[in-house]
């Protein structure tokens, strides 16, 4: 079974609260599965529960609220660091709501030492580990280390939360982990925890319903562009993505739209490389776009080596808007994809590629309903075999946008009929460019999807069925605030 990413956990998490589902219910349901977990395995005796200051703590909280309420089970809680340390509003409430429990000790562990000291891990007939789960990162940090050493020691069988403590969610290097008896991961398989190594650490994995509802996961919401919203304070020039857009020649516009769109989404660089006759007229449009001229007035065989030393520099291709549909164009552009790592293609482009993509590229495709029947796609039920069938990833543009990676399916339903206005497909793909190049197809996708139609309908709200591509441009920036 595959399992998902610790961000794409977030965008559900973040979707539930856009749809009224709170955090805390979900909390709730997380630590009510645990609680259970443990009665299902000793019916009395002493309970250790380990909590770090997270929501991973959170859950160990309630479940400490449910087994402190059986008379035949004695809860302790030894919490890492300070209950003032506590990082979380739903881990802080379901904290303090403890202070009506029967809960027969507490420490806050600055020293583990202490933790030793207590006696509590060599009488603990379950320990249940909620130091750390899906916020992790890098390396564990000192107390946590020699806690998860020390519950490792421990006789005691350990139920993990979510993840076992130090294990890393992604499946990648980690220094220590929590060895766990069983492994209670809430709603979905984690991706890391599906790898062959993982055994080790989780045991049993148990994949528990925590009451998400579907649309936070079917439909893209605000969560999904959560991740695009926070940039890093150390970022470096470049660090957010160059982009090299191949477009234009009988149109100038088109390409033009897609480098705006692409800046205003947070692209560091962004070239155009374009056609000789239209490369002065795009460069007019804005100082902020570099264009490098073309051979000829339409992208042709000549232009491959110019190109392909271009796409060494940049971290994502975007291809396709306003080339036009000649023979030779549609030739160049078939032998352009091969050279390309990320290419996002869209418009008279997808006249060019040939299906399905080669296993070493990562390609999305921007299609409306009738340049996806030109592809071979049979509408928007198809785009989930379609996707897997040809190794793209679809965003199928609609009234509701359809996106699949061939895994999973999304709909997006932001956007207006006052986008219907040409251009509006160019700032798409500007938007999925720029995402692409600093994540995955499908949250690039999924992004783009939102965040167009969102900007969208800021737009529509301001200029009515008046709007124009460029009054969508202007509204990325608000979208992703
Ligand atoms: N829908 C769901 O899946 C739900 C998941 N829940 C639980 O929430 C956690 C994720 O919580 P989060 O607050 O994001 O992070 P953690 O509690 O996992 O960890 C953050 C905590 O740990 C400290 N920390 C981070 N990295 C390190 C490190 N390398 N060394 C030491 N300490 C570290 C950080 O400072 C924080 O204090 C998820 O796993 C689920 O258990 C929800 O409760 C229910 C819905
Ligand atoms: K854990």
């Amino acid at each position: 079974m595959k399992g998902i990413t610790s961000s794409r956990m977030k965008a559900i998490d973040e979707n539930c609260e856009h749809l009224g589902l709170k955090g805390l219910q979900l909390m709730e349901n997380a630590g009510a599965a645990i609680a259970h977990e443990v009665k299902e395995r000793i019916q009395k005796g002493n309970v250790l529960i380990v909590a770090g200051r997270g929501n991973n703590g959170g859950d160990a909280f309630v479940a400490a609220r449910h087994l402190a309420y059986d008379p035949a089970i004695t809860v302790n809680i030894a919490l890492i660091g300070s209950a003032s340390g506590i990082r979380t509003q739903n881990s802080m409430h379901n904290f303090t709501l403890l202070e009506h429990c029967r809960i027969e000790g507490f420490i806050e562990i600055t020293d583990p030492q202490k933790l030793k000291a207590t006696g509590w891990l060599d009488d603990a007939d379950m320990i249940v580990d909620a130091l750390l789960g899906t916020g992790i990162t890098g390396k564990v940090r000192e107390t946590e280390a020699t806690v998860i050493d020390l519950i490792n020691d421990s006789k005691a069988p350990v139920v993990a939360v979510d993840v076992p403590s130090g294990f890393d969610p992604e499946g990648g290097e980690f220094d220590r982990s929590v060895r766990a008896d069983v492994t209670l991961t809430f709603h979905r398989m984690k991706k890391g925890l599906a790898s062959d190594h993982a055994k080790e650490y989780t045991s049993e994995v148990k994949v528990i319903n925590i009451g998400v509802c579907e649309d936070a996961e079917i439909y893209v919401g605000k969560g999904d562009i959560a991740a695009f919203q926070t940039r890093r304070r150390d970022s470096h020039k470049g660090q957010h993505g160059r982009m090299l857009i191949i477009g234009g020649g009988p149109y100038s516009g088109a390409p033009a739209l897609t480098a705006m769109a692409a800046l205003r989404t947070g692209a560091d660089i962004v070239t155009v490389a374009a056609p000789a006759n239209v490369a002065d007229i795009i460069a007019s449009f804005s100082p902020n776009i570099i264009v490098k001229a073309l051979s000829s007035n339409i992208l042709c065989e000549k232009d491959i080596d110019t190109v392909a030393k271009l796409i060494e520099g940049h971290d994502v291709v975007v291809m396709g808007m306003g080339l036009g549909r000649d023979e030779r164009t549609k030739d160049t552009v078939s032998k352009i994809v091969p050279l390309c790592k990320k290419v996002v293609v869209d418009a008279d482009g997808l006249y060019g590629i040939a299906l399905p993509v080669p296993e070493d590229i990562e390609m999305v495709i921007t299609p409306h309903a009738r340049e996806f029947t030109a592809l071979g796609g049979n509408g928007k039920e198809d785009a989930l075999e379609f996707s897997k069938k040809n190794n793209v990833t679809v965003l199928l543009k609609g009234r509701e946008d359809h996106i699949s990676n061939g895994e999973r399916i999304a709909i997006n339903h932001t956007g207006n009929p006052g986008m219907t206005v040409g251009g509006t497909g160019d700032v798409l793909a500007g938007i999925a460019g720029a995402l692409f190049a600093i994540a995955p197809a499908m949250d690039a996708a999924c992004g783009a999807a939102y965040i167009n139609g969102a900007a969208g309908d800021l737009a529509f709200e301001r200029r009515g069925h008046g709007l124009l591509a460029t009054d969508i441009i202007d509204m990325i920036t608000e979208v992703m605030k």
